[in-house]
């Protein structure tokens, strides 16, 4: 049974398109990436899922219920980590807590929530003397009340230090383990990798992609990348070596000197050699196994290849 199902969802703003044609669905108990690039379109979903801004066209379901007729429902049973921190800066995090709880008719202990948040020490003080990484701390701890069966995070780790990112991702893992869903948008891969079942990946307001991180790594070449520094590079030697069969994309990272990354499934002497014929010498190479960064590089990029029209 999906837990958010949108249908051929678009959304206009004016003359902007940031949503084309829009189709996903995200299984109960899944945990799932919403990754794009800057103005992708992951806020924009994530609005219009709880009814924050209205489609153009097309139909979402969250919870198996209409998103636009049953907001209320959906938002009492569904725990959002907005984007961009919004405390007030006169109450406590205690304060805040009581509020949500409140607010959702629960009956959580502000004093857990803010420990499983790693907040505790900060309970009676006032959230406009927090860091950003403690007011994130907080409006997570808020999303967590009333063991929501939907989780929606915009990107959890903004303001986060690597504790706090850790944190996050194994309260993502406990949340998920109780049984709630978790879509989680992000540009941050680690996190994505490291606690996500499947990821979506939407460009220019489409879904290039949706798989699981291994089926990800799949499409672009076997899941490994490699890593080659040369003297120079022409469009002629760069075509040549994407026209390689078992090349999945080949991308060129800096100029002094110039770095090819090419993801490859298979020969990667292949790509050495159609460079030297290219009359383009090989200063170094290494290789390693593909991370979600190549993946969404080469998905998000138009220098990659065509993994797009696959
Ligand atoms: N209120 C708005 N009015 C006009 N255009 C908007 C509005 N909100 C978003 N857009 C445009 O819609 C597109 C998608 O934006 P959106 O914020 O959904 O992307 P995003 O993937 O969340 O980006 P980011 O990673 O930067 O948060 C962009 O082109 C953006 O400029």
């Amino acid at each position: 049974m999906p837990a958010i199902s949108v249908d051929t969802l678009t959304k206009s703003y004016g003359q902007t398109l940031a949503l084309s044609d829009l189709s996903f669905e995200v299984e109960e108990g899944e945990v799932f990436g919403f990754l794009g690039p800057n103005g992708a379109g992951k806020s924009t979903t994530i609005n219009v899922l709880l009814d924050f801004i209205r489609p153009t066209a097309g139909h979402v379901d969250v919870l198996e219920l209409d998103a636009q007729t049953h907001s209320r429902e959906i938002r009492s049973r569904t725990g959002v980590l907005p984007e961009g921190v919004e405390t007030y800066d006169r109450l406590t995090a205690r304060q805040h807590l009581e509020f949500a709880i409140d607010s959702k008719g629960a009956d959580d202990d502000p004093e857990k929530l803010l420990e499983r948040v790693g907040l505790h020490d900060a309970i009676d003080k006032k959230a406009g003397g927090y860091s950003k990484g403690m007011s994130q701390r907080l409006m997570l701890a808020m999303a967590l009340v009333g063991e929501p069966e939907l989780l929606i995070l915009d990107e959890p780790s903004t303001g986060l230090d690597p504790n706090g990112a850790r944190e996050m991702r194994e309260i993502v893992r406990e949340e998920s383990a109780r049984g709630a869903t978790v879509f989680f948008s992000s540009h941050i891969m680690e996190q994505v990798e490291a606690v996500c079942d499947r990821v979506g990946i939407l460009r220019d307001g489409e879904m290039v992609a949706i798989d699981t991180v291994a089926g990800l790594r799949d499409s672009v070449g076997g899941g490994t990348s490699l890593r080659v520094t040369v003297d120079r590079i022409d469009d002629d030697a760069l075509q040549a070596v994407r026209s390689l069969p078992d090349v999945g994309s080949a991308t060129v990272e800096g100029q002094t000197p110039p770095t090819l990354i090419v993801q490859v499934d298979g020969s990667k002497t292949a790509v050495l050699s159609t460079l030297e014929d290219h009359g383009i010498e090989v200063q170094d190479f290494a290789t390693r196994e593909a991370s979600l960064e190549d993946v969404f590089q080469s998905y998000t990029t138009d220098t990659g290849t065509g993994v797009e029209a696959r």
